[in-house]
């Protein structure tokens, strides 16, 4: 079955190249992209579907959330707008809730959500345990996941609950966590931060989440200066993310995983940014231009979770980066798109691949594409707020 969707006034496609086109068109051939160009010269489908003039956009790659949980923490926000600064310890109250819930309520809890993020335009999302905490729980939580998210993210190092010893939970974290976890996780994260786990900790978390084959990530660097970003770089995590207070040390190594990625393909580490959060927290936004000054690829994630950004619109994160980041628009989308699949390593794969790429519009990747109602993706800044989203497709299906 094969759809063609004509009349697009522009066409960001988010490649490499940051190729936008005009007067475009684009055919799906069941899940994958089979025909992007011209609309003058699209061949035939079996169904079409005129997007009258308006823009169209790879569906966003969320490569960022915590979905898996119960409860809000709808007072420790009022305290924080009231002039509380945040700190990790809130992460505890999730923790409660969600042990308490049962596996009905957090599989439905987290249905809801990821429904409410694909209505957004978020076509590919990566999820983290991390409010579980004791190695029956972040296995439910891994379990839940894996049935729902695209990618799922171990984060048994998100705090030391309440009362344990923080090197013993580490080795729970490192041993019996992590052999729970491992049938249905992708990647291994830890918050390395003041008040969560310190450098020493993060790095045992990370020797023995490689070591037991998980791809890596690293909270770094959001609420002070850290070890987060030296410590992503030397294990050669996809991702370290927050990012928000950088030393020239931290930006150059960043850099020095990039050089080369064009000739050779072969990804650093990408700066996530999380701008929602960092509005909900008010910590200073990352400094996004000077790491793509530097050549660090970036991203943009939502950060989904109770404590510090409870939203999943991609677009408000678009627009906050454009608004306060100082980034273009074209390069805010691909850092939420191309830019959250390369922090998946999911940016490549097409027909000879088992694994088609998301983040970007070429032939052969994911059939992935999101309609505004705007003539143009810059209404996402320029009209920030409004509901822009007019239709999307995953893997070729109409979803909204
Ligand atoms: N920073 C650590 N973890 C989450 C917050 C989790 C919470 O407060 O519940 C974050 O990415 O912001
Ligand atoms: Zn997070």
């Amino acid at each position: 079955m094969s759809v063609l969707i004509t009349n697009i006034g522009e066409l960001l496609t988010s490649d490499p190249d940051g190729t936008t086109l005009r007067d475009a068109a684009v055919v799906f051939e069941g899940e994958r992209i089979s025909w992007i160009g011209p609309a003058a010269h699209a061949p035939a489908a079996d169904e079409s579907h005129d997007a009258g003039g308006r823009a169209g956009l790879p569906g966003w790659v969320d490569s960022h959330t915590h979905l898996v949980f119960a409860g809000d923490r709808t007072a420790e926000f009022e305290a924080r707008m009231a002039g509380e600064s945040y700190a990790a310890g809130g992460i505890a109250v999730t923790v409660d809730a969600t042990r308490a819930a049962g596996d009905y309520d957090l599989t439905r809890l987290l249905l809801a959500r990821v429904a409410e993020a694909a209505a957004g335009g978020t076509t590919y999302l990566e999820t983290k345990t991390g409010y579980g905490l004791d190695v029956e729980q972040e296995a439910r939580s891994a379990r839940i996941a894996a049935g729902v998210a695209d990618e799922v993210t171990f984060l048994g190092a998100h705090l030391v609950p309440r009362g344990e010893d923080a090197d013993h939970y580490t080795d729970l974290v490192c041993g019996p966590m992590l052999d729970a976890v491992r049938p249905y996780v992708r990647w291994a994260d830890v918050f390395c931060e003041t008040g969560a786990f310190t450098a020493e900790q993060s790095r045992r978390v990370l020797s023995a989440s490689a070591a037991a084959g998980l791809g890596l990530r690293v909270h770094g660097n959001q609420l002070g200066p850290g070890d987060g970003v030296a410590l992503a770089v030397e294990f050669g995590a996809a991702s370290v993310d927050h990012v928000n207070h950088l030393t020239d040390d931290d930006v150059e190594a960043l850099a020095g995983t990039w050089a080369g990625f064009a000739a050779r393909g072969e990804p650093g580490t990408v700066a996530t940014c999380l701008p929602a959060c960092d509005l909900s927290t008010r910590q200073p936004f990352p400094p996004a231009r000077r790491l793509l000054g530097a050549g660090v690829q970036l991203a943009i994630a939502s950060n989904c979770n109770p404590g510090t950004s409870f939203t999943s619109s991609m677009a408000f994160c678009v627009a906050t980066a454009v608004l306060q980041m100082g980034l273009t628009v074209q390069e805010a989308v691909r850092a939420a798109t191309f830019g959250g699949a390369l922090a998946l390593r999911r940016h490549t794969g097409d027909d000879e691949d088992g694994r088609r790429a998301v983040g970007s519009l070429a032939v052969g990747h994911r059939a992935d594409l999101q309609l505004l109602d705007a003539p143009s993706a810059t209404h996402l800044a320029y009209r920030p707020g409004m509901p822009l989203v007019h239709a999307v497709w995953r893997a070729g299906s109409r979803v909204r």
